[in-house]
């Protein structure tokens, strides 16, 4: 303990935050967790699902620690790891902390269930996560400054090379801070750019930024919750507009500056136009994290502005340069960053990426998990995790001169049985994962979708500097050939843009769905794409396809982007629309899978229908109507709506009508 006491104030003298692993049975951890924290004064903050110590936090809401700092922590992955969670606490923890990570007996770790898991797999069980753990272990032991204390053996302290002195923040801007500061405060117009890993004081410089400018700033970025540090460091002079707002109305925003946080996590043309409205801008980007990065924005979306300024930051604030508990998570949760200012040239070959062959990752599987989180802004530990473990999983990887220049990861979807995948058409059930095959049953037209077997692409992306040179396209077409896979059709679901629909159309894809509200993070509408690979993949895609072209006359209005898709209007009510309309009046779908078929039936029908009307041909808002028709609120509007469509059906066809009740009142029992 001595050791350990000593150990602990020459961190804090040089400014530097270390990890130790305590493996063993839970008695015994717990036991000298409480000893240490008796040895060592601190926060001692607890991380995990049942607390042992006084001030605690679920790894769940570790997020909305964000931006505190402790003094010393423990970790609790004895029944499972969220890494996220673990990045994020190790990011709140001061210089002279421990960040003590409670695990399983290091021998029985790699087999034993991860309830983290559960939030990644899909699966109905915990499963175990041997490839992950095997790359953790590997981590930790190759690291010479984490401790790793194991139960039965004695707790030995490595002897640490001796570090300069260390002086903590003033809240004075840092010099690389000020600087930048001081060009901005200059800059007459234009777009500048900071960029740095985590912790560097970007979001600390804009809002310095907003305090001193003379005119009027705005700030938006993908969550509000996010721009903590900025507002503190602005303080009055913080003024948050969400993307998606500011985009449906620009000309309702007028500022000298418009500061864009996390920048890389708003899809280019989306940026584009935000852009264009300010006279300056400043957009900040995390280089590595635990959120998505940016390196891939960095060099394609900036390097397409003509007047950009890049600066970056690379001293970290709360704690010395080289941190060993920063530099291990980095290894974990591979946040280091690959140089991606250079790439191979020449032909790429394509090779499908196993991960059973060995327990650690290969060389190959952290290349393209790397390329992936510098390319795609979505990608995150959880990925890493998924990847890694995750039943169903396959990959594709698109190298030269051994080094991975595109990466394309499949997901495992659909096989259904044909009661539940009716249930989720009806929306009365919504099991786990599936996002597509469940999507297409739930908003798209064939009650039996989600019986066919879909693989879809979850993930793909390619070098920057090796974009448009058919890579892509060339990794979806291997796919195709791939007869392993054995699927009725591939599928994506992307936020749409006009040049991500022309990579995907290129490729064979065919448009089946656009959802009908821009998601608020990204500004875009989500849409759905398929590449039918079997005769039945092939009927649900025309059917898809048709469907769209039927309903697409009466889904634009909602959608303030141009769809690329024909319309083949007919006003007529199909069996089609009968099954759909019934789904929505006797089932649970939602009104907004069913806009095509309800403006069919008010066009048929000559009842008032007040309030179906209203929302579906007027487009009223819920709360105009439920404020016109005394409606107590949204989900009080919606049975109303669901009671007209089943008197419209009734006035229609009554034998139709009941019959199709009867069978929908069937599906509810597959719950
Ligand atoms: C599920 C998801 O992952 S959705 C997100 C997709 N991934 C990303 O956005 C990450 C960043 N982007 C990338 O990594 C790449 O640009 C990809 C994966 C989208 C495309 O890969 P690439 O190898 O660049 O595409 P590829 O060269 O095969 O393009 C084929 C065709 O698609 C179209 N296309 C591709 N990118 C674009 C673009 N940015 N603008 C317009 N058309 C495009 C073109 O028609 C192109 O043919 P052409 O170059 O002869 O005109
Ligand atoms: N000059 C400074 N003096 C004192 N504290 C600072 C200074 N600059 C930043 N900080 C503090 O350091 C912490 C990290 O800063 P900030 O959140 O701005 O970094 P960041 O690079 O935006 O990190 P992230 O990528 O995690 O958002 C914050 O608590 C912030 O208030």
């Amino acid at each position: 303990m001595e050791q350990l006491r000593q150990a602990t104030a020459s961190m804090a003298n040089v400014g530097i935050r270390r990890m130790i692993v305590m493996a063993g049975e839970r008695a015994w951890s717990s036991q000298q967790v409480h000893a240490l924290t008796r040895q060592l004064p601190g926060d001692w903050l607890w991380v995990g699902a049942a607390p042992e110590l006084p001030l605690h936090c679920a790894t769940s809401a570790m997020r909305t620690l964000l931006g505190r700092e402790f003094l010393h922590a423990v970790f609790d992955a004895r029944d499972g790891l969220d890494a996220e969670a673990l990045a994020a606490l190790a990011g709140t923890l001061k210089a002279g902390s421990w960040l003590v990570v409670l695990a399983p007996s290091w021998d029985d770790w790699l087999m034993q269930p991860d309830c983290d898991s559960n939030r990644w797999s899909e699966q109905s069980e915990a499963i175990p996560t041997p490839h992950f753990i095997a790359h953790l272990q590997h981590c930790i032991r190759a690291d010479s400054e984490c401790v790793r204390w194991l139960q039965h053996q004695p707790l030995s302290i490595p002897v640490f090379t001796p570090r300069p002195l260390w002086h903590a923040a003033s809240g004075a801007p840092f010099d690389e801070q000020a600087a930048i500061l001081d060009a901005l405060l200059e800059m007459p117009a234009g777009v500048a750019v900071v960029t740095a890993p985590r912790g560097r004081g970007k979001s600390a410089l804009a809002g310095m930024l907003l305090r001193q400018i003379a005119g009027k700033g705005l700030v938006t970025a993908p969550g509000k919750a996010a721009t903590d540090v900025l507002a503190g460091h602005a303080g009055e002079h913080f003024n948050f507009v969400a993307p998606d707002a500011l985009l449906a109305n620009t000309d309702a925003y007028q500022a000298d500056w418009l500061i864009v946080d996390e920048a890389a996590a708003i899809p280019a043309p989306q940026l584009r136009r935000l852009i264009s409205h300010f006279p300056r801008v400043l957009l900040t980007t995390t280089v590595q994290g635990y959120e998505g990065t940016g390196r891939g924005f960095v060099l394609k979306f900036c390097a397409s502005l003509e007047t950009l300024t890049r600066y970056t930051l690379s001293t970290p604030i709360r704690w010395a340069v080289n941190d060993p508990l920063e530099k291990l998570i980095d290894a974990i949760l591979l946040f280091d960053e690959p140089d991606i200012s250079t790439a191979a040239s020449g032909t790429v070959s394509l090779q499908t990426i196993e991960r059973s062959n060995e327990l650690q990752p290969s060389a190959q599987l952290q290349q393209m998990y790397r390329l992936l989180s510098g390319a795609h802004y979505r990608t995150t530990p959880l990925d890493w995790r998924r990847m890694l473990d995750a039943p169903g999983q396959h990959f594709i990887a698109a190298i030269s001169k051994e080094e991975t220049l595109g990466a394309t990861w499949l997901v495992e979807e659909g096989g259904l049985d044909e009661n539940l995948s009716q249930a989720v058409w009806a929306g009365f059930r919504r099991p786990r994962g599936n996002l597509v095959a469940q999507s297409l049953a739930a908003h798209g037209g064939s009650p039996l979708a989600a019986t066919l077997k879909g693989l879809r692409v979850s993930r793909i992306a390619v070098h920057p500097l090796r974009q448009r040179q058919q890579i892509g396209q060339q990794m979806i077409a291997y796919v195709k050939t791939q007869a392993q896979f054995a699927a009725d059709y591939l599928s994506v679901s992307f936020g749409f843009t006009d040049e991500l629909w022309r990579f995907w159309e290129s490729c064979g894809f065919v448009l089946v769905r656009v959802g009908s509200h821009r998601e608020a993070s990204s500004g875009c509408y989500a849409a759905m794409a398929l590449l039918p690979l079997t005769e039945r993949g092939k009927a649900l895609t025309r059917h898809e396809q048709q469907r769209l072209k039927r309903d697409i006359h009466w889904l634009q209005p909602w959608i303030d982007h141009p769809l690329p898709v024909i319309s083949c209007e007919e006003a007529t009510l199909n069996s089609d629309d009968w099954l759909e309309l019934a789904g929505f009046a006797f089932g649970h779908r939602p009104l907004e899978a069913c806009l095509g078929s309800l403006n069919r039936l008010l066009l048929a029908c000559d009842l008032p229908l007040n309030a179906l009307r209203g929302r579906v041909q007027q487009r009223l808002s819920v709360d105009v109507l439920c404020q016109q028709w005394r409606i107590s609120g949204r989900k009080a509007l919606l049975a109303v709506m669901r009671q007209e469509a089943q008197k419209a059906l009734e006035k229609c066809d009554e034998q139709q009508s009941i019959a199709l009740k009867n069978r929908l009142l069937q599906l509810q029992f597959f719950h």
